[in-house]
C-alpha cells in the first residue's frame, strides 16, 4: 500500500501538539514535524515547531486572540501548510490520515473512524471530559471541513483502562444506576500508559506482558496507574479526569459533598443552600478553578516548583504547599499501587510536562518512598535536556530487586499515529 502523511493531533487541556508522519500500513510511523501551542491556561500561550528533528522555532509567544484548543490547531495547520521547506504538505489535499486524541471514548475498546455517528456518540460524552471532548471535537469539524480528502480517526485515552478488573472500576452505588447512567472508573492518559509501557519495557529489556509499573503522568492533567503485566490494573482518574491528583485548574479528589458547602451558607444542606450550585457550577468550580491555579494563582508548575524552594518569594508559602500537597497526593497513589501490584514492582516512571521536567518534584516523590526501596541517583535526576525516551534516574545498583526509576518523554502523538500504521480499517 502506498505511503501517507498522517496528522496526529494531540488537544491536552493547555496545549495543541501536532506532529506529522509518513506512515506505510504495518510500519513504524516517521516523524517529519512536530508543532505546539502549550500555555493555553497562563497566557501568552508560545509555538513551538521542530522540522526534521530540528528546532524551526523555540518559542514564540503566540498572540492574545489564541487562547482555547481550537484556534491553537488553526495556527497550527498555518504553520505546517504555509512552511515551503515542509514539501510533504504542500497542500492540505496532501494529508491522507488525521488522529485525534479523544479523552473520553466510553465503552470503545478500539480506535474509530469518525463517521456521523461516532461523532455523535462521541458529542454525548462531552460532559464527562469537560476540558477535552468538546475541544477535541470542534478540530475534528475544522478538520473535515480544512482537510476534505483525509480519513479522520479517533483514538481515546480511555481505551488502555478497559482491562482494569471489575472489583477496581465498581464504584459502591446503586448497580442499576450505575448501569443504566454507565458509572463506573473509565480512567484517561491511557495514550500515554501505552507508549510509557512499550518504552519501558524495551528499555528494561523485557516483554509488557511481564512487566509491572507505576506510572505517574504529571502535566496540566495529573494521574497514576498501576500497570500489571502490561495492562491497566488501576488508575487515579475515574468516571471524569478530575478525580484522582490535582492539576492545573482541577482538584483532583475530595470529600464528593465538599460541593454542597462551597456556597456561602455552608453546613445547610437545604435546597436554599445549594439552588445555585447546579451539577454544572460544582464542575465549573472542580475543574477550572481548583488545583494549582486556585492554590498558587499560576497554572505553571514550573514557577511553583522554583519558588517553593527559594524561601525569600513572596509567594513562598503558598507555592510551597502547592508542592507539598502534591508529593503527598502522588505518593498516596503510589503506596497503594504498591500494594495492589503485591510488591512487585519493576519501576516507577514520571512523564508529562511535569514528570519530565521537574527534577525537583521527582526528587522529592522518590525521597518520601524511599522505604519501599527506591532511590533518586542526583546526578542522573538533575541532568536538565533528557537525550533520550527513556532515562534512568534512580538508583540501579544496590540488588537485582530493587525498583527503578525511569522517566519517559511520552509521545502520545506517535502512539496514535502507531496505533493507525496497524490497522487495516483506515487504508
Ligand atoms: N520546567 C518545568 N518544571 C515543572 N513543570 C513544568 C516545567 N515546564 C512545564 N511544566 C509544566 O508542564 C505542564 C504541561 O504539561 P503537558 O503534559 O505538556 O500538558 P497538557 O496537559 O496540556 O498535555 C505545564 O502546565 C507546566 O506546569
Ligand atoms: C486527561 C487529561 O487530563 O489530559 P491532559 O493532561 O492532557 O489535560
Ligand atoms: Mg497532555
Amino acid at each position: 500500500m502506498k505511503k501517507k502523511i498522517l496528522l496526529s493531533i494531540n488537544a491536552g487541556s493547555s496545549s495543541v501538539k501536532v506532529s506529522v508522519y509518513e506512515v506505510e500500513y504495518g510500519q513504524a510511523p516517521t516523524q517529519i514535524a512536530e508543532a505546539q501551542v502549550s500555555g493555553l491556561t497562563s497566557p501568552p500561550a508560545s509555538l513551538k515547531y521542530v522540522r526534521d528533528g530540528r528546532t524551526v522555532v523555540k518559542s514564540k509567544e503566540v498572540e492574545d486572540q489564541v487562547d482555547n484548543q481550537r484556534d491553537a490547531f488553526s495556527l497550527l495547520l498555518e504553520t505546517l501548510i504555509d512552511d515551503g521547506d515542509l514539501p510533504q504538505i504542500k497542500s492540505k489535499e496532501d494529508v491522507g490520515i488525521v488522529c485525534h486524541r479523544i479523552v473520553h471514548g466510553g465503552d470503545y475498546t478500539k480506535p474509530q473512524l469518525i463517521s456521523n455517528e461516532t461523532y455523535q456518540h462521541l458529542e454525548n460524552l462531552n460532559d464527562l471530559a469537560p476540558l477535552h471532548n468538546a475541544n477535541s471535537l470542534g478540530i475534528v469539524q475544522l478538520c473535515i471541513r480544512a482537510l476534505p480528502t483525509a480519513t479522520n480517526v479517533a483514538c481515546f485515552d480511555s481505551q488502555f483502562h478497559s482491562t482494569i478488573p471489575e472489583h477496581i472500576r465498581t464504584y459502591p452505588i446503586n448497580p442499576d444506576i450505575a448501569k443504566s447512567n454507565h458509572l463506573r472508573k473509565y480512567g484517561f492518559h491511557g495514550i500515554s500508559y501505552a507508549f510509557i509501557t512499550r518504552s519501558a519495557a524495551e528499555f528494561l529489556g523485557k516483554k509488557p506482558e511481564e512487566l509491572n509499573l507505576i506510572a505517574l503522568h504529571l502535566g496540566s492533567g495529573a494521574s497514576a496507574c498501576a500497570i500489571k503485566a502490561g495492562k491497566s490494573w488501576d488508575t487515579s482518574m475515574g468516571l471524569t479526569p478530575v478525580a484522582g491528583l490535582p492539576g492545573a485548574t482541577r482538584s483532583g479528589s475530595v470529600d464528593p459533598s465538599l460541593v454542597f458547602h462551597y456556597a456561602s451558607d455552608v453546613g445547610k444542606l437545604s435546597p436554599a443552600s445549594t439552588k445555585d450550585l447546579h451539577i454544572s457550577r460544582a464542575e465549573e468550580i472542580l475543574n477550572k478553578k481548583s488545583g494549582w491555579k486556585a492554590l498558587t494563582g499560576t497554572t505553571d508548575f514550573g514557577k511553583i516548583t522554583s519558588a517553593a524552594s527559594s524561601p525569600g518569594h513572596p509567594d513562598h508559602k503558598a507555592m510551597k504547599l502547592a508542592f507539598d500537597l502534591f508529593v503527598d497526593r502522588i505518593c498516596g497513589f503510589i503506596g497503594s499501587y504498591y500494594v495492589s501490584l503485591r510488591g512487585q514492582v519493576d519501576a516507577l516512571v514520571f512523564a508529562g510536562g511535569i514528570g519530565e521536567k521537574s527534577a525537583q518534584l521527582r526528587a522529592a516523590v522518590v525521597d518520601q518512598i524511599s522505604c519501599l526501596g527506591f532511590e533518586i541517583d542526583g546526578e542522573f535526576n538533575d541532568k536538565n535536556e533528557l537525550e533520550k525516551v527513556v532515562e534512568e534516574v534512580g538508583k540501579a545498583t544496590g540488588g537485582r530487586d530493587r525498583p527503578r526509576v525511569l522517566v519517559v518523554q511520552t509521545d502520545e502523538q506517535f502512539e496514535m499515529a502507531r496505533a493507525c500504521a496497524e490497522d487495516a480499517e483506515f487504508w
